[in-house]
């Protein structure tokens, strides 16, 4: 826990990236040089391309699906020990996560912002309203509700709006402590959190497999695999 172990209970943010989930079976978006059947995540990842071929973004959000969902996929230690860190803490910590997998929850913990969307639910493209995935779905499949459109992958693509930026920006400028984990900080505005935080007085931790691209904007660096690293830095 934080240097200064005067404060009973710091509000504590926590931002995690696909690091976190790698020692789970997940690949991470640097693993393979960000690509999937030679498409750039980027451009798989866009509106425009579920605009031009919609079919071919399901496929690519299929194939990830059925990643996350292998048997040998499971929680590690790191999503575990946020989840006890939870249970210590309460409303006082916030978990900001950029996956869109779900073993933040599988992991245990109960309350998970998911800045880029979810993989396990689509979403009405005109009510934004969100629903339990369904194998059966596809990019012709209408709205349950509103019939006119079809679902679109519950997901912030590149260039569109991230979930909870509110909230987020409200935690961070009352966070005692900000922690990054497993993210390469390359991608904005998450990337920009530390900054943030760090103006509003946070005391910065990055805790990573290796320094990422805003590693000189952190207070501190815990260097090593997350789900070894963050249990020692829970407990
Ligand atoms: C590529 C990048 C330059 N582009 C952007 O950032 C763009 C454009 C942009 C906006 N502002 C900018 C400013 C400057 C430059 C560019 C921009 N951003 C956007 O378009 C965003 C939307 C971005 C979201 C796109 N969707 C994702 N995901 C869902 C899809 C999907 O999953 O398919 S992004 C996706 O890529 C990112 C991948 O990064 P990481 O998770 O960090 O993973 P990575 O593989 O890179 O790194 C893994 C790290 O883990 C470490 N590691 C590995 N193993 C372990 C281990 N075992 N233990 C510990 N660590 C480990 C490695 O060392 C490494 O450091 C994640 O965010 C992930 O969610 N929208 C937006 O800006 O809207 C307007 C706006 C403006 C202001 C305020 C609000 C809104």
């Amino acid at each position: 826990m934080p240097a200064d172990n005067t404060l009973t209970n710091p509000k504590i943010v926590v931002l995690t990236g696909a690091g976190i989930s790698a020692e789970s079976g997940l690949k991470t978006f640097r693993d393979n040089d960000g690509l999937w059947e030679n498409h750039r995540v980027e451009e798989v990842a866009t509106p425009e391309a579920f605009e031009q071929n919609p079919s071919l973004v399901y496929r690519f959000y299929n194939a990830r699906r059925a990643q996350l969902q292998q048997d040998d996929v499971q929680p590690n230690a790191a999503h575990q020990a946020l989840a006890k860190l939870e249970q210590a803490l309460g409303d006082d910590l916030m978990v900001v996560t950029q996956n869109v997998d779900d073993l933040h929850e599988r992991g245990g913990s109960k309350s998970v912002y998911h800045m880029h969307g979810k993989l396990l639910s689509a979403r009405c493209a005109i009510s934004h309203q969100s629903f339990v995935w369904r194998d059966s779905f596809d990019h012709t499949t209408k709205c349950p509700c509103c019939h006119r459109v079809t679902l679109r992958p519950d997901i912030v693509w590149f260039g569109e709006m991230p979930l909870y930026m509110d909230e987020i920006y409200t935690a961070l400028a009352q966070a005692d402590i900000f922690i990054a984990i497993g993210t390469s900080g390359n991608v904005y505005p998450a990337a920009g959190f530390v900054q943030i935080a760090k103006e509003s007085g946070a005391y910065t931790i990055e805790a990573n497999l290796a320094p990422g691209a805003t590693n000189a904007l952190f207070d501190q660096s815990l260097t090593g695999p997350a789900s070894q690293i963050v249990p020692e830095w829970v407990n």
